[in-house]
């Protein structure tokens, strides 16, 4: 699968275990930065992830900063993108399943890395369910009132 990675100072070092480990699982992962760990904005990296996924140039996205907070909040502003935040793969598998999550965040101040793996393995590998839920994701495309 086409992933596309985005993190910011607070979570350079999952994103690249993250990153890594996925290429070794065979993904094309595409890492939107930053490539080191100096002080960076998080809106900067989310509005870059969000944009590739409103692009189509990757099917999900990973997200990281400190909490998953503040690149979650930046990435759900493009229409395009249902991103999640959690810690744990059950919610990682319902964001997909229930709601047709297309991108992941995590906060590399609170995950730990096998925790963010089992995360990401549940969001990568659960489908959307469909049916009842399609509706209700339609209107999250829709302005909201
Ligand atoms: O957005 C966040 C909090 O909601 C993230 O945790 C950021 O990584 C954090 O704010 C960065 O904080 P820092 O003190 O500048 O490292």
């Amino acid at each position: 699968m086409k992933i596309a990675i985005a993190s910011d100072h607070a979570a350079v070092e999952l994103k690249a275990e993250l990153a890594q480990w996925l290429r070794g699982e065979g993904h094309e992962v595409e890492d939107l930065g930053p490539a080191n760990a100096d002080r960076v904005d998080y809106p900067d990296y989310g509005y870059k992830l969000a944009t590739v996924i409103a692009s189509g140039a990757a099917e999900r996205g990973i997200a990281l900063c400190g909490s998953g907070i503040g690149i979650s909040i930046a990435v759900n502003r493009n229409p395009a993108c249902r991103c999640a935040l959690l810690g744990e793969p059950l919610s990682a598998a319902l964001s997909r399943e229930h709601n047709d999550a297309n991108v992941l965040a995590l906060g590399a101040r609170l995950t730990g890395v096998d925790m963010a793996k089992a995360c990401v393995t549940a969001f990568l590998t659960t489908d959307f369910g469909g049916g009842r839920h399609a509706g209700r994701v339609d209107k999250l495309s829709q302005p909201a009132l």
